[in-house]
């Protein structure tokens, strides 16, 4: 297995859960990096294709050989604004495995905002009276109650990442 694995930003709650799933000795390298979509995505292909522009950027600009790109964004429905998560996972060797995460609905006053052109991000802080909760439990935190927070919902993605990673290796063996 590969010692290093990068990841594709430097947010506390991205690379915590990385770590959560790739223990020592294997070691993980945050790197900020581009997402070449909009701040805030708002479908899911769109933060489908952040997740794996962060991961496509490490493989060609840095010396990583795997790498994770983790991306955040909305989606609408007739019944109104979801969060979604997607993730990309490019092993050099291998290929591309991507996986999106859980998803629930916004409060309708948050989804209003959101539609006004703002970010998931400051209008959750100011929803809460908060700062950086990006950085910490998130939204989906905050809105589950703790029950499942942003790192809990990004390792679930990284899991089926690796997962995805593993079976390919595997199968290749015969
Ligand atoms: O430094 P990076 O990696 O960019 O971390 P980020 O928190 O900005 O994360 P994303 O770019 O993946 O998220 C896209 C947008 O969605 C927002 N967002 C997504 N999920 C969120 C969550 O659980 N809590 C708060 N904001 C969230 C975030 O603030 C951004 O505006
Ligand atoms: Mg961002």
């Amino acid at each position: 297995m590969v010692s290093e694995i990068y990841i594709g930003s430097t947010n506390p709650a991205k690379v915590r859960a990385v770590e959560k799933v790739f223990l020592p000795p294997a070691v993980v390298v945050p790197r900020d990096v581009p997402s070449s979509v909009s701040p805030q995505p708002r479908s899911d292909e769109e933060t489908m294709l952040g997740a794996i522009n962060r991961a496509k950027y490490l493989i060609e600009y840095t010396d990583a050989s795997v790498a994770i790109g983790l991306e955040g964004g909305v989606v609408e429905n007739e019944a109104g604004m979801l969060l979604c998560n997607w993730g990309a996972l490019i092993a050099k060797k291998n290929g591309i495995y991507t996986a999106g995460g859980a998803r629930i609905y916004l409060p309708k006053d948050i989804a209003e905002e959101i539609r006004t052109g703002r970010e998931l991000g400051e209008v959750i802080d100011e929803w809460t009276g908060r700062n950086n909760i990006r950085k910490k439990e998130g939204t989906i935190g905050i809105l589950t109650y703790g029950e499942i927070d942003r790192i809990e919902m990004f390792k679930h993605i990284v899991k089926l990442l690796y997962g995805q990673w593993k079976f390919d290796i595997e199968r290749k063996k015969g």
